[in-house]
């Protein structure tokens, strides 16, 4: 049985939005502010480079509940023993990535339209990234914004606890977990903030007071 992660407040890592503190030190800065996972996001770095700055993070994270995701990198996740893996739907077949990983580790996959959660495999796959709910310069590749009503259809339908992603930013917490999400998934609202540490605690006092 697989211990799934938090997903309430999850920072996915950039290396240039991470300037100038790096990926290291902002994560630092955001455990103090109250993340709950941290998502390893490079798209050129090598697998020697992803183990390295993994390693790191790993250090970052000792004694916290804070688990750590490794994304596209399957090698680098397996190295690293790393608590979660992300793939999109064009990365590689889920069946692949979970023979690749074991049984134990997490795995969690990118749905970006409604019918492609409808072939979410409960027994393969552990959360879904749900998104981009809004348009973003962090990933200029993104697939079309769905909105907070297309977050809404998606997360209902989910067989698998969800967070969102995309332009998301502290002002929008309420309506992305009314809309059903079990978290957010931030970028830019915490990498390369003046204060990372605060914005990432305005976050997480914004989500709890949502829940309670
Ligand atoms: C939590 C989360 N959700 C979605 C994504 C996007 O993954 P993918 O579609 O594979 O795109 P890249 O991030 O690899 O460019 C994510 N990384 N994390
Ligand atoms: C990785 C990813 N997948 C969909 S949108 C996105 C980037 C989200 O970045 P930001 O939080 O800066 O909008
Ligand atoms: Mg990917």
């Amino acid at each position: 049985m697989r211990q799934m992660i938090d997903l309430s407040l999850y920072l996915v890592l950039d290396p240039d939005l991470c300037e100038p503190l790096g990926m290291v030190e902002t994560t630092r800065r955001a455990v103090a502010g109250g993340i709950t996972a941290v998502q390893l996001r490079h798209k050129t770095a090598t697998t020697e480079e992803f183990i390295a700055i993994g390693k790191e993070l790993k250090e970052v994270l000792k004694g916290t509940e804070v688990a750590l995701v490794i994304n596209d990198n399957v090698e680098a996740a397996h190295a690293l023993q790393a608590d979660v893996l992300h793939i999109g739907q064009g990365d590689m077949p889920v069946e692949e990535a979970r023979k690749l990983i074991g049984p134990e580790m997490i795995l969690g996959l990118s749905v970006e339209r409604l019918d492609l959660v409808k072939q979410v495999d409960a027994s393969q796959v552990d959360y879904i990234g749900i998104g981009p709910v809004f348009a973003t310069p962090t990933k200029p590749d993104h697939k079309p914004a769905i909105g907070f009503d297309g977050l809404a259809e998606i997360a209902v339908a989910s067989p698998v606890p969800t967070v969102a992603i995309g332009g998301l930013k502290a002002e929008h917490v309420a309506q992305i977990l009314e809309a059903g999400a079990d978290g957010l998934a931030i970028v830019s609202a915490i990498c390369g903030q003046k204060d990372v540490t605060s914005a990432t605690e305005e976050f997480s006092k914004l989500i709890k007071e949502a829940r309670s």
